[in-house]
């Protein structure tokens, strides 16, 4: 299981399209599909809609697709429309199969944390993810100072809530990754980090 987190806009779905094309056997969850419906986000003192706490999304919804993944997944692959390497449905096969999840909210949820092997942290500096969400078109378009009232200030709570939870990144694999991700760090201006526990 591959554990894609970072920053809204930090550039978590390009990469992960482009990890998608780049391998074979490789199934993708994105937290965005698990979004409640409008009607049931909570709206906050400050009047804004908080769709950037963990009681908008269903986690519970979420953890079950990825143990249907893990249980089975060659029929996840297949049902999901990506393509298997031939062999792999036999039960010896020893074909590699990868999950990716990706979300801005994935470390915060203990049962998910459990569950990763590796994981990788995208970030971008304040200027630059404001001026991204501004040219977004969620299904939900942001109301006007939704990113400096709830986005931004939720995102820093929840960065911080995990560094105090001890969910940090290792700096050896982070110099790996790293160079591994050359080109993808050039061309996102995104930092990467990422921790292996294998
Ligand atoms: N390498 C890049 N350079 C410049 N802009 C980029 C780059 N990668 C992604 N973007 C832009 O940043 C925006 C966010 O990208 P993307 O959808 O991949 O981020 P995300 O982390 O999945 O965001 P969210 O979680 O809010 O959906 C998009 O408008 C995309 O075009
Ligand atoms: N996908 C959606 O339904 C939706 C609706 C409103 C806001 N968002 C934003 O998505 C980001 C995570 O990718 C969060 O910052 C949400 O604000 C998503």
């Amino acid at each position: 299981l591959n554990f894609l987190i970072g920053v809204t806009n930090g550039g978590k779905t390009t990469l992960t399209n482009r990890i998608i094309k780049a391998l074979p056997n490789c199934c993708v969850i994105h937290q965005d599909d698990f979004f409640k419906p409008q009607d049931q986000i909570e709206v906050g003192e400050d009047g804004f809609k908080q769709w950037d706490v963990l009681d908008s999304l269903d986690m519970e919804a979420m953890v079950s697709t990825v143990r249907a993944w893990m249980e089975n997944p060659v029929k996840f692959a297949r049902s999901h429309g990506v393509n298997v390497t031939p062999g792999s449905k036999e039960p010896a096969s020893k074909d590699t199969h990868i999950l990716v999840i990706e979300g801005f909210l994935l470390y915060n949820y203990k049962p998910l944390v459990e569950l990763f092997d590796i994981r990788y942290y995208l970030a971008v500096p304040y200027e630059e993810c404001k001026r991204r969400r501004s040219t977004r078109n969620y299904t939900v378009p942001d109301p006007p100072g939704l990113f400096d009232g709830h986005v931004w200030p939720m995102y820093l709570k929840h960065r911080k809530e995990m560094e105090d939870d001890g969910v940090d990144v290792g700096k050896s694999l982070q110099i790996r990754i790293l160079r591994d991700c050359t080109l993808d760090c050039k061309e996102t201006g995104s930092l990467i980090e990422g921790k292996f526990n294998l």
